[in-house]
């Protein structure tokens, strides 16, 4: 399990160290941890220009002193200082190196820029002359690496207010930051590298975490030799009206492919016939009437995608919202439900997957605003509805009232493409079905969903059936991992 801490949490266990420790200690370690990762990335340091943008607090310290080291082995270091004041010590140590201090030209010239402006300490968007440091650095041909967090990234969040750093590699201290994990910000710190500084006794329990493929395939159920197909789990999938079939087919596909027992398809006579022609493993019903009332008994539900959002959906979601096993509300559900929040009072868990413009409708926020905060509204999102919220996009985040929300890290860009959606309704489904809560199968979902997005894109675009088609192959490889 990869964890990630806000700031204020990192800087509580910093303090609590500290304590113990000489001063200077902990900048000591984080600075040779940070010249260690820059010598790597130089590949040869003696002759090399670094150029390092020193902002006035200690996250300007860390560069100072990992310059110092780099000046000793031979670089050409030039700082470029854009605070008020500089850390005393550290300006010291470096100038006694032979460091020098140089205007922005330096980054112009330089083969590895460290952006030592900002860190955990900084507060809203970068002030100048940070931001056009910042700037700078990105129009620069050199490769730049970011002490703690990219400069311009909320360290807590993953926000970014004005001009940020874009870092090929974050050299972050002491445990992983949340915005290192979350877009915007997971977009600006490139390869994230972790030097140790011995904060780990002193870490509460982490703001977010990210499953790895290990922790997939800890959690993912695996047939026994007395597993049956009821056993295994029945997934019912309310999904596909006359007028929208493909959705019905593909989330039916997802639902095949990660391992459910059985999957019961119900909807109006097209996606029927679609489905029942794509997957003749699947059991269909043809509703006569928009109820789920004889259809017989399954584990969980996929609700929504393809459905419709007239009259004739709204009495299929509130007859399956009605039963007594969990649900995955997806789509034209969301529609539904932002309209008629009375459907969600049930006393079976929900779990509900939207993208960032159906959160909008459903809490009443900003679609830009939700994108630029998905932690929060995320978080918000679960606790004012009661459920556990899947919020999909370029970082997919799984939040659920009392719980660290867990981000994933798999997915690829590639994935944005029609019908993903349906697939990944169909994936978590199957998961809901095999017994796994909410939140597990929300979060492997995302994970396996995300992984067969880049087997099938291989580095090309991709088509929803790909990455249904590749699920199996996601399966095998956390399996591998595990
Ligand atoms: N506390 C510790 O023991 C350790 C701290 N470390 C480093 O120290 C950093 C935190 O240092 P600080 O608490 O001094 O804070 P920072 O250095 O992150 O930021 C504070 C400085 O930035 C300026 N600033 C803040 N927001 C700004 C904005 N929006 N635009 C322009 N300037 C802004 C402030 O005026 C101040 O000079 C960490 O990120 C890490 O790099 C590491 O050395 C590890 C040990
Ligand atoms: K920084």
């Amino acid at each position: 399990m990869r964890t990630a801490y806000t700031a204020d949490q990192i800087r509580a266990a910093e303090h609590a160290l500290m304590a113990r420790l000489p001063e200077g200690t902990l900048m000591q370690r984080a600075a040779a941890g940070l010249a260690a990762v820059c010598a790597t990335a130089l590949g040869r340091v003696y002759g090399s220009r670094v150029a390092l943008l020193v902002g006035g607090g200690d996250n300007g310290g860390d560069a100072l002193y990992a310059g110092a080291l780099l000046a000793r082995r031979g670089a050409r270091v030039e700082a470029v200082l854009a605070g008020s004041r500089t850390h005393e010590r550290g300006l010291e140590a470096y100038l006694l190196a032979g460091g020098r201090v140089a205007g922005v030209m330096a980054v112009e010239r330089a083969d590895l820029v460290v952006d030592g402006l900002v860190g955990i300490g900084a507060t809203g968007a970068l002030r100048e002359p940070y931001a056009e440091l910042a700037r700078a650095a990105n129009a620069a041909p050199a490769l730049t690496v970011a002490v703690d967090v990219p400069s311009g990234v909320d360290a807590s969040s993953g926000r970014v207010a004005g001009a940020a750093v874009e870092a090929q590699i974050t050299v972050t201290m002491g445990a992983p930051k949340t915005g290192l994990l979350v877009d915007p910000g997971a977009a600006r710190a490139g390869a994230v590298e972790l030097v140790d500084i011995g904060l780990g006794p002193y870490l509460p329990a982490p703001d977010v975490t990210a499953l790895t493929g290990a922790d997939v395939a800890d959690l993912l159920p695996r047939p026994a030799t007395e597993s049956d197909k009821y056993r295994r789990g029945v997934v019912g999938i309310a999904a596909g009206s006359d007028l929208y079939t493909g959705a019905a087919v593909l989330a039916v596909g997802g639902a095949l492919r990660a391992g459910a027992g059985m999957v019961r398809h119900v909807g109006q006579h097209a996606p029927v016939a679609q489905v029942r022609s794509h997957w003749p493993e699947a059991v269909v019903t043809e509703l006569e009437r928009p109820s789920i009332d004889g259809v017989g008994r399954v584990q969980a539900w996929v609700l929504g995608p393809g459905l419709g959002t007239g009259a004739w959906a709204h009495e299929v979601a509130a007859s399956v919202l009605a039963s007594d096993v969990p649900v995955l509300v997806d789509a034209d559900a969301l529609t539904l439900v932002s309209r008629d929040r009375s459907l969600l009072r049930r006393t079976a868990p929900v779990l509900v997957t939207p993208h960032a413009g159906e959160l909008s409708r459903l809490i009443g926020a900003g679609r830009a605003e939700i994108e630029a905060g998905r932690l929060e509204h995320a978080r918000a999102a679960a606790a004012e509805l009661g459920v556990t919220v899947l919020l999909k996009g370029s970082t997919t985040v799984v939040a659920e009232a009392d719980r660290p929300v867990r981000v994933n890290a798999t997915g690829t860009s590639w994935l944005a493409t029609g019908g993903t959606g349906d697939v990944l309704a169909g994936v978590s489904g199957a998961l809901l079905a095999q017994g796994l809560d909410c939140y597990d199968a929300a979060s492997c979902a995302a994970h396996l969903h995300g992984l067969a997005g880049r087997i099938a894109a291989d580095g090309a675009p991709l088509n929803a059936a790909d990455v249904a088609a590749a699920i199996p192959e996601a399966i095998r490889r956390v399996h591998d991992e595990g």
